[in-house]
């Protein structure tokens, strides 16, 4: 069974669909689901494209042309499984061939052809994938060039980073308890946990949320250690006037808000994704104005008051998440960071705006490919004379690569001159 609903998943993403809403929208069809089957088909769909073209080369070493979605989705979820569990091989075959016969009935023996020659093939596997770059390493060729150009030295461990199942971390809402009481909390569950530089609290492996004592009553939030930066190096002050202009789903609105008590405005242009800005601002007891807008339209929303301090945490490639979101290696191209970069600077013009005289700007990515990080700030810089960088934690900018503490993450920080 969740072969056949991986396979739908993977197969929706080939068909150019996002794997998030699939996923979503297929547990809306199934409620009854018990944790552990939905935990089993998410597993299977997620670490089959995270494993983007190692199941991929064999099936080209198999088929001439690849066959309708649902298919080609099932036989990478099944090749993906075989290689997971070789042991449980006529299992997995035998499961395939079931999930063939209700996905597309009339391909039920090709499915089975192939996976048994794929099978008879197996030892020539990690050849096939030493030969293919993007089998090797895991992802899109002009992927690997791009953070080859932008990451220095780390790119290859970033790339491995990124085909990793992605950790865990913990924000503590320290209006409510401590990090030391969290941690003991945390440590009285049974869990394992390591305290980060910036009070991140780090899993040692995921849980459901179900686990984490005190997630209900809002005492704890789940959030990438990356992405708790971005309140410590904006430390806004009490009784300031905060922006978050891209908000949604409030992760970082939420920790601002946790820091310090200011009026913030938060700023997010999908109205759905701004019902989950007040919820989850709701669970942990904060307030804040959401208000659905484009933040790039000031005359739209801004009422003239300038802001002491503004998040810009704008749309990206997010290809510092990609473990988290795997459907990214397959359906972003080349050609989106540019539209990225475009619509990032458009909104850096747009919010300078509106930031006071001594101000500061903080503009965070989650992408890893320099022209939508610093290659972005050059460029904004060369245009903004009253722009002056504010070094972050000693360096010009704060540059995350993926690796088992974190996701991908970009940081730089700006202030207006008075
Ligand atoms: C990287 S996410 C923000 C994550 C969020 N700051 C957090 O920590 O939870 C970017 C968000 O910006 C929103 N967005 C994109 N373009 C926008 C625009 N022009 N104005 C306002 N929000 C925008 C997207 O819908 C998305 O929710």
């Amino acid at each position: 069974m969740a072969l056949a609903r991986a396979a739908e998943l993977v197969g929706a993403v080939l068909g150019g669909g996002n794997l998030t809403e699939a996923f979503e929208h297929m547990l809306a069809t199934h409620p009854g689901w018990p944790d552990a089957t939905r935990g089993a088909v998410r597993d299977l769909a997620w670490s089959t494209l995270r494993d983007f073209r190692r199941s991929g080369v064999v099936l080209d070493r198999l088929l001439h042309t690849p066959p309708a979605p649902a298919i080609h989705g099932l036989l990478l979820v099944a090749l993906t499984r075989l290689r997971q569990r070789p042991e449980q091989a006529h299992t997995v075959v035998d499961q395939a061939v079931q999930a063939a016969l209700e996905l597309m009935p009339g391909l039920k023996n090709m499915v089975n052809g192939v996976l048994r020659n794929a099978l008879r093939q197996r030892d020539q596997w990690a050849a096939w994938t030493e030969a293919d770059e993007e089998a090797r390493l895991g992802f899109p060729r002009w992927w690997i060039a791009r953070l080859r150009a932008s990451a220095g030295e780390g790119w290859e461990a970033a790339l491995a980073a990124g085909n990793q199942r992605p950790p865990m971390a913990i924000r503590v809402n320290t209006r409510r308890t401590t990090i030391d009481a969290a941690l003991a909390g945390l440590e009285g569950a049974g869990l394992v946990v390591r305290r980060l530089d910036n009070d991140a609290l780090l899993l040692d492996r995921p849980v459901p949320v179900g686990r984490l004592p005190g997630f209900s009553d809002g005492l704890l939030s789940v959030q990438d250690a990356g992405a708790q930066w971005a309140a410590r190096l904006l430390a806004p002050l009490a009784g300031e006037r905060v922006l978050d202009a891209c908000a949604a789903p409030g992760g970082k609105t939420a920790h601002l808000l946790e820091c310090a008590d200011v009026e913030l405005l938060a700023l997010e242009l999908d109205s759905l994704r701004a019902q989950r800005v007040d919820s989850n601002l709701a669970r942990l007891g904060l307030t804040a104005r959401v208000q659905v807008a484009d933040c790039r339209r000031v005359e739209r929303w801004w009422d003239g008051r300038p802001f002491d301090r503004i998040l810009a945490d704008v749309p990206c490639s997010a290809s510092g998440v990609a473990r988290r979101h795997p459907d990214i290696k397959w359906l972003r191209r080349e050609t989106d960071i540019a539209q990225f970069a475009a619509q990032q600077a458009e909104i850096l013009d747009a919010l300078w705006q509106t930031l006071a005289p001594g101000g500061t700007m903080l503009y965070v990515t989650c992408s890893v490919f320099d022209e939508e990080n610093a290659g972005q700030i050059a460029r904004f810089c060369a245009l903004h004379a009253d722009a002056e960088r504010v070094p972050v934690c000693g360096e010009p900018d704060l540059k995350l690569l993926p690796n088992a503490e974190h996701d991908g993450f970009y940081y730089a920080l700006l202030r207006k001159q008075a």
